[in-house]
């Protein structure tokens, strides 16, 4: 199986082009939706959190007030990291779920859209490596405007995470989306012919149709064996 990673900065456009890869019939593991379900009230990652930062942060319903949360973690890096270290072992199991069942389906080709990719050390999982880079005004513009939320909100988001100048200089494809919707679907043409290649021998080792070869092989020899055995000591 061929696991892309998918990452860039916060508003650079990665589900943008995550719903263009859906559009052409590849899957993809979406990590903040996953984080949203390890937050989900009652579950580990729940208590966890409400332990560390107190019942101020819950709504009256008992769910996390996310914008709340999302204001004291994205203006104190100590607070955000306590947020990142309870959260990241629910985050990496419940990605290696989704990818399960992906890899159970058939899939060969995958993409992990994970923001923190780099930060969680995750890149090494994934090959090849996609960064949508945007230059840094455009990125601002498009935060404010899709959150509706402040400059100086906005722009402490984006210093949350590395830069993305940093981001590109460790991809192997990079997706400039500064320009126009167009332009970008123009550049993913490329992209989709990269990741669509055909697998190499590793990749098809990791894929459910190699494992299952694997297996054929494995049993087909012990069969083989068996019978050479068994002949050669009648
Ligand atoms: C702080 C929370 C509650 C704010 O929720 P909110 O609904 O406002 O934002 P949402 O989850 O949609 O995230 C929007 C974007 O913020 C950025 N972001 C989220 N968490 C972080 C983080 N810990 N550090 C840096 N950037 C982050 C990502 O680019 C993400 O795409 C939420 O982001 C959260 O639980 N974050 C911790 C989990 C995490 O690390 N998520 C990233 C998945 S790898
Ligand atoms: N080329 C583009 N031209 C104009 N607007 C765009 C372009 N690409 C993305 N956008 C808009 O910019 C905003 C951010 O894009 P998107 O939500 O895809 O980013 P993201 O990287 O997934 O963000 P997050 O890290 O918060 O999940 C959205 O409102 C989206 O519609």
């Amino acid at each position: 199986m061929r696991i892309v990673g998918l990452t860039g900065g916060i508003a650079s456009g990665k589900s943008t082009v995550s719903n263009l890869f859906k559009t052409h019939g590849i899957p993809v593991v979406d990590a903040d939706l996953v984080a949203r379900d390890v937050l989900k009230k009652g579950t580990g990652g729940w208590k966890k959190v409400v332990s560390a930062f107190g019942e101020d942060i819950l709504r009256p319903d008992g769910e996390v007030d996310r914008p709340k949360l999302g204001q004291i973690v994205f203006s104190n890096p100590e607070k955000r990291q306590l947020l990142n270290r309870l959260l990241a072992p629910y985050i990496s199991s419940g990605i290696f779920w989704e990818m399960l069942k992906l890899w159970m389906k058939g899939f060969k080709v995958i993409v992990l859209d994970v923001p923190l990719l780099f930060e969680a050390k995750m890149d090494k999982w994934t090959k090849p490596i996609i960064v949508v880079w945007v230059d840094p005004e455009t990125q601002v513009q498009r935060l404010m405007l899709r959150d509706r939320t402040s400059e100086d909100d906005a722009q402490n988001r984006i210093n949350a995470q590395m830069s993305l100048d940093l981001k590109r200089t460790r991809a192997d494809i990079v997706i400039d989306n500064t320009g126009s919707l167009e332009d970008l679907k123009e550049q993913f043409q490329n992209v989709l012919f990269e990741v669509t290649k055909p697998l190499t021998w590793t990749e098809f080792g990791l894929s459910r149709q190699g494992a299952a070869s694997v297996l054929v092989s494995i049993i087909v020899g012990v069969l083989i064996f068996r019978k050479v055995y068994s002949t050669g000591s009648l």
